[in-house]
C-alpha cells in the first residue's frame, strides 16, 4: 500500500491545477477519485519505522479519509474462478479462514501479534530437510518440468525474508541442470548526495557488494535457461515490463539476458533486458547506494511482500521465522488459488516441524466502525448537497 503522502501530494496537485475552478478548494480539485486496496494487506513500508509509524502513514490516518466513500467487494474471484473447486461449503469455509487470518480474528485475544494454530491438511510435517521437503512439494518433478512455461508460472515458494529466499533459490538452481552463467553488479555511493564524512571513504567494494535490501537486485545473480525471473523496475509499462512481472531466462548472453514474459500482459513475449543503475527507493544506510546490475531476481521463491498481485495454482509457504508485520500471512494465504494448492511448512530453531505460527495484525488500521461512521457523515454530506442543488 503507498505512504498517505503519495495521495497528499497528488491531493495538492489537482488542488493546485484546479485552483482557477469554483472547486479548486475541494480534495483533489474536486475530481472523483477511486482508489483499491485492502487493509488487511502489508501496509506501507518504513524503514526501521515501528507500528505506530506504520499505522500512521496509512491513508486512512490522512486528512483525505474523511472525504471517502468506502465501497466493499464481497466475493473472492481467485478462488470462485478456478474449475477444480468444486465443492462451494468448502470453498466458502476456506474463503472465510482466510478473511478471519486477515482481520487478526483467529488465535486468542491478542494486542496484534497471535500464536495461530494451522490446520493439518496445509502442513508438511514430515522432513529431515526442510528446504528440500517445500521444493518438492511445491516443484514435484522438477528435473522433468523445469523448463514448461505453465509449471512455472503457476507455483511459488513464498517466505518472509530475503535470505530464506536466496536460501530457497540457490537450493532450486543447484537442482536445475545446466552450468548457468554468473552476473556480478558494480557498486559505488552517490557522491551528490554523500556529506563530507571521511568514514563513507572507507566503504569498500567488497562492502557494498554484501549489502542486500529489498527492491534492489544482489550482487551476484545466478541464472540458467529455464530459471523465472521477475522484474524490480518499470522498464516499458506499454510493453508489460513493470515491476513485479515474472519471465523465463531463454538465453544467456554477456550484455543482455534475454527472457520470455509469463506473467500480466504481453504473455509469451520475448524481450531483452539490459543492467541498470538503481538504487534503493528508501535507503536503509546512511549513503545511497548506486548498483549496476540487472533489473531482476530469480523467483522459484520470492518475499511475501513480492509475491502482492500474484494468483498462483501452487503456493509453497515457508515459515522458519514468523511474519513480522501487518497482512503479511493474509497476502501469502490469499494468493493461491484452491485449498488443494496450499501447503504451509513450519519449523523452530531446531528444524523441529511446527503447527502453530505468528499471524500480525495491527486492529487499529481496521477501523469500521470509524468508517461507518464516516460513511453516514459523507451520505449526509451528499444529500444536503442533492437538497441544495434542487432548491
Ligand atoms: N469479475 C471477475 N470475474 C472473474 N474473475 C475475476 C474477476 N475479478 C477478478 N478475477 C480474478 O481474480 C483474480 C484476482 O484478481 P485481481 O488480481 O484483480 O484482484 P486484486 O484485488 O488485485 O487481488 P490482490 O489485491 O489480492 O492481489 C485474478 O485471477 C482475476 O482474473
Amino acid at each position: 500500500m503507498a505512504h498517505k503522502f503519495c495521495f497528499e501530494a497528488f491531493d495538492k496537485t489537482l488542488k493546485d491545477i484546479m485552483s482557477n475552478s469554483n472547486n479548486g478548494n475541494s480534495s483533489f480539485g474536486g475530481k472523483v477519485i477511486v482508489f483499491g486496496g485492502d487493509f488487511r494487506q502489508i501496509l506501507p513500508v518504513i524503514p526501521r519505522g515501528n507500528r505506530s509509524d506504520i499505522v500512521n502513514a496509512t491513508i486512512n490516518a490522512s486528512y483525505l479519509w474523511q472525504h471517502c466513500h468506502m465501497l466493499t467487494l464481497t466475493k473472492n474471484m481467485r478462488l470462485q474462478n478456478n474449475p477444480s473447486n468444486s465443492n462451494a461449503e468448502e470453498l466458502r469455509e476456506f474463503s472465510q479462514w482466510i478473511l478471519d487470518m486477515g482481520d487478526g480474528k483467529i488465535g486468542e485475544s491478542n494486542d496484534g501479534y497471535a500464536t495461530i494454530r494451522i490446520p493439518n491438511s496445509f502442513l508438511i510435517m514430515d522432513f529431515h530437510d526442510p528446504i528440500d521437503a517445500i521444493v518438492q512439494s511445491t516443484y514435484p518433478n522438477l528435473v522433468q518440468q523445469y523448463t514448461k512455461e505453465d509449471f512455472l508460472q503457476s507455483r511459488a515458494i513464498l517466505a518472509s525474508t530475503i535470505d530464506v529466499v536466496d536460501q530457497i533459490n540457490d537450493y532450486v538452481l543447484s537442482l536445475v541442470p545446466g552450468d548457468g552463467k554468473e552476473y556480478l553488479s558494480f557498486d559505488s555511493i552517490d557522491e551528490t548526495e554523500v556529506v563530507e564524512n571521511p568514514a563513507f571513504e572507507a566503504l569498500t567494494p567488497e562492502f557494498l557488494n554484501s549489502l542486500r535490501t529489498s527492491g534492489l537486485p544482489n550482487h551476484r545473480i545466478k541464472l540458467k535457461i529455464g530459471t523465472p525471473i521477475m522484474l524490480l523496475r518499470n522498464i516499458d509499462q506499454l510493453e508489460g515490463l513493470c515491476n513485479g512481472t515474472r519471465l523465463i531466462v531463454t538465453r544467456l548472453a554477456n550484455h543482455v539476458i534475454e527472457a520470455k514474459i509469463i506473467s500480466g500482459k504481453n504473455n509469451g513475449n520475448v524481450i531483452c533486458i539490459p543492467r541498470m543503475s538503481m538504487s534503493p527507493s528508501q535507503s536503509p544506510w546512511p549513503f545511497k547506494l548506486i548498483r549496476r546490475q540487472f533489473p531482476i531476481i530469480v523467483s522459484y521463491a520470492m518475499t511475501i511482500n513480492k509475491s502482492q498481485g500474484q494468483s498462483l495454482a501452487n503456493v509453497g509457504l515457508y515459515l522458519p521465522k514468523p511474519v513480522f508485520s501487518h497482512g503479511q500471512l493474509y497476502v501469502a494465504l490469499s494468493r493461491v488459488q484452491s485449498k488443494e494448492g496450499l501447503k504451509i511448512l513450519i519449523h523452530d530453531n531446531e528444524g523441529r516441524p511446527s503447527n502453530t505460527t505468528t499471524n500480525v495484525v495491527f486492529k487499529e488500521i481496521r477501523t469500521e466502525a470509524t468508517n461507518l461512521k464516516i460513511q453516514q457523515a459523507t451520505m449526509q454530506r451528499l444529500e444536503e448537497k442533492n437538497k441544495q442543488l434542487e432548491q
